[in-house]
């Protein structure tokens, strides 16, 4: 089973505020640098890593010098906000001494759940790894109100690995992972080694955080391996205070808990897209636009004759022959506009065409699903 995490080539790497900050104590400098040099190993091998990390309220609260967390919302997105500054600071700082840039990405739940906004967070983030920057992530908590939060970063690591298709999610805690009930609260508890991310019985053994720092505990780290699976991704938990955990189980090690998937990627992305889509509108395509998604390629301007209804770009369509044959479904990159004016053309030709470019795909293929 441990080959699963061997195998993966895109990992996303949660790491929550009690470890970041050294239990509220302010940024934990080592413990950074030290993650930093084991993605840098990770990366080295050939893989594409992506961080999510929290820390940044904790950070803010011990620079702004308050010796408890506040209560109010406004307060909390202050320290937030002063931390977060802290954060990625010492983040730049650590992995560009192995030659690695990083990049800011803050995040609410309306930019995964909105299709447009989904899709150009995926494109930024696809874009950020194909040039070998690092991407950090947290919660956009200026702009957040209790309704649309993630609420805890566990379910922002999933959410981000359903989005980029990450192979694995790696929760670093500080626990060796999930135990048969809470270890801080009985001392028989045992350590998990592997299960299926969906048996709903781990959720019965996972308690509330274990400081007042953290805020999500295993329970939310239990839903969110769930999520990742929705996607194909495997979830590890394994404790960040251990030596080397990241390259440990990137070597396939069994340490802390593996949840796994039991769908493969494609599949489950093809069962979320086949459950998921609502057809806005229609792409009528010639012949060789027909082989080339029978052949599992992706749909390019080039190939589409006409454009039926009135879409949005991130909105599901139908990919049909001029039969009306349905060929394929999927999420399209441009606006029903933009893709009347585009349709017939190379790909080359988008930017002279609509003065900008956001894929030269109309549909890419990771967002089609065939008929
Ligand atoms: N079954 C369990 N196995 C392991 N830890 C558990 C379990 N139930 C609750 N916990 C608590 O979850 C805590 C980890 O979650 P949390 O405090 O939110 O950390 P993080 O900041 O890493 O997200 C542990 O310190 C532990 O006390
Ligand atoms: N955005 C917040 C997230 C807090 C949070 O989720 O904490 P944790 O449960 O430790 O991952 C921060 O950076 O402080």
């Amino acid at each position: 089973m441990r080959t699963k995490i061997r195998n993966a080539r895109r990992l996303v790497v949660k790491v929550g505020s009690a470890l970041v900050t050294n239990n509220g104590a302010g940024l934990d400098k080592t413990a950074l640098d030290d993650w930093a040099r084991q993605i840098a190993a990770l990366r080295a091998q050939g893989r594409e890593v992506l961080l999510v990390s929290s820390g940044s309220i904790a950070a803010g609260i011990q620079r702004l010098g308050w010796n408890k967390r506040p209560h109010e919302i406004s307060k909390l997105q202050a320290a937030a906000a002063v931390g977060q500054m802290g954060l990625v600071e010492a983040y730049e700082e650590a992995f560009s001494r192995h030659g690695l840039q990083t990049a800011q990405i803050l995040l609410t739940h309306e930019d995964l759940t909105d299709r447009t906004r989904y899709l150009n967070a995926r494109s930024t983030l696809t874009t950020l790894l194909e040039l070998g920057v690092v991407p950090i992530i947290n919660e956009n908590d200026t702009v957040v109100t209790d309704e649309i939060k993630f609420g805890d970063n566990d379910t922002l690591g999933a959410l981000v690995a359903n989005l980029i298709e990450a192979d694995a999610l790696i929760i670093l805690t500080d626990q060796q992972g999930l135990y048969t009930a809470d270890p801080r609260r009985d001392t028989d508890a045992t350590l998990i080694s592997e299960g299926r991310a969906e048996d709903r019985q781990y959720e019965a053994m996972a308690g509330g955080a274990g400081s007042g720092i953290s805020k999500g505990g295993m329970i939310t780290k239990i839903r969110a391996a769930q999520r990742a699976a929705r996607s194909g991704a495997h979830t590890c938990i394994a404790s960040g205070r251990e030596h080397d955990p990241l390259l440990r189980l990137g070597a396939g090690e069994a340490v802390g808990t593996l949840l796994y998937a039991s769908s493969t990627p494609l599949q489950a992305r093809k069962q979320w897209l086949a459950d998921h889509l609502q057809l806005a509108g229609d792409l009528i395509i010639d012949d060789g636009a027909i082989a080339a998604l029978r052949s599992g390629r992706s749909l390019l301007p080039v190939g589409v004759i006409a454009v039926r209804g009135d879409f949005v770009r991130g909105a599901a369509v139908a990919c049909r022959s001029a039969a009306g044959e349905e060929i394929a479904r999927g999420l399209v990159n441009y606006s029903a506009a933009e893709c009347r004016r585009i349709a017939r053309k190379p790909s080359a030709e988008i930017e002279k065409l609509l003065g900008y470019v956001d894929e030269p795909e109309l549909i890419h293929r990771d967002n089609m699903v065939g008929r």
